[in-house]
């Protein structure tokens, strides 16, 4: 038999609500950064990257983070990720608090349930686009079969089956991010970290990869995605702003990018 829900066991009609919002509220909240710092060492001098940020990201939500060069948004973005731990702090993705994990448990959870995205979109030149997207999971034990089966389901997500025999020389750089937003959630990955992922594309392709990336997010991923780009920012659920290392929430000044909006 199930555990049964806290809600369930409050006392009908008294405060079955008010359990059942928090309860389902938790549930969803597929990213927490908690007060997360990060400082480096540059010689003699600390310089503070990160500084006592919090951030929540929902199930089947796209987040942008923007602010100007040097205030921490990559940093941010590789706490978030598991890349580095933060000085202090905690990071839970999927429900696991990460930053405690011992290494190999790390890259586990990190490969099946984090997907990155970079600016200069690192696919494999010799692979095909269909091994590109696949790699991920084969590496992670998957038989190649259902790898393959997964990358095809993952390339129709984003438009690009017709091109899984292709290999990435002969993409546009649109359609290269457009297979690397792929391989990022094939295998039913949840959590897709994009950094800067238009910032190499014209303003065409740019919107292209954004429908892509926004057809992931009503497939039930989670986004956050960092980018200078206001247009593109423009397309999120919600857009928050950093400076010097800290974060100011944008508020809800756009329309919301899916059903599930935050
Ligand atoms: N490996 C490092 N060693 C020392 N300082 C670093 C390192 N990485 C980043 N920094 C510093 O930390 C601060 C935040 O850098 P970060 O790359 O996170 O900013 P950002 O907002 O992503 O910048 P950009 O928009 O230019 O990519 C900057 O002052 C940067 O110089």
């Amino acid at each position: 038999m199930r555990e049964r829900r806290p809600y369930e066991t409050a006392q009908w009609p008294c405060r079955r609500n008010q359990y059942e919002d928090r309860y389902e509220r938790r549930a969803a909240q597929v990213l927490v950064l908690d007060e997360v710092t990060r400082n480096y060492r540059s010689g003699e001098i600390e310089v503070p990257a990160v500084r006592g940020v919090s951030l929540t990201a929902r199930q089947g939500t796209l987040t942008a983070v923007m602010g100007p060069s040097g205030c921490g948004k990559s940093t941010l973005l590789t706490m978030a990720g598991g890349l580095q731990p933060p000085d202090s702090g905690s990071v839970s993705v999927a429900g696991t608090r990460i930053d405690t994990l011992e290494e190999t448990q790390l890259y586990q959870h990190r490969r099946r349930n984090i997907g990155y995205v970079f600016q200069d979109y690192n696919l494999v030149r010799i692979l095909s686009v269909a091994e590109n997207v696949a790699l991920p999971a084969e590496l992670d034990g998957t038989s190649r079969r259902k790898a393959r089966a997964q990358a095809r389901e993952a390339l129709a997500s984003v438009g690009m089956d017709e091109y899984a025999d292709r290999y990435p020389d002969s993409l546009s750089g649109g359609q290269q991010q457009r297979v690397a937003l792929a391989r990022a959630f094939s295998g039913g990955r949840g959590l897709i970290l994009a950094d800067e992922p238009t910032g190499a594309l014209d303003t065409e392709s740019a919107a292209q990869v954004m429908v892509s990336l926004l057809s992931l997010v009503r497939a039930g991923a989670t986004c956050v995605i960092v980018t200078h780009d206001e247009a593109v920012a423009a397309r999120a659920d919600r857009v928050v702003r950093m400076r010097d290392g800290v974060l100011h929430e944008g508020g809800h000044d756009h329309a919301p990018a899916t059903e599930a909006a935050v």
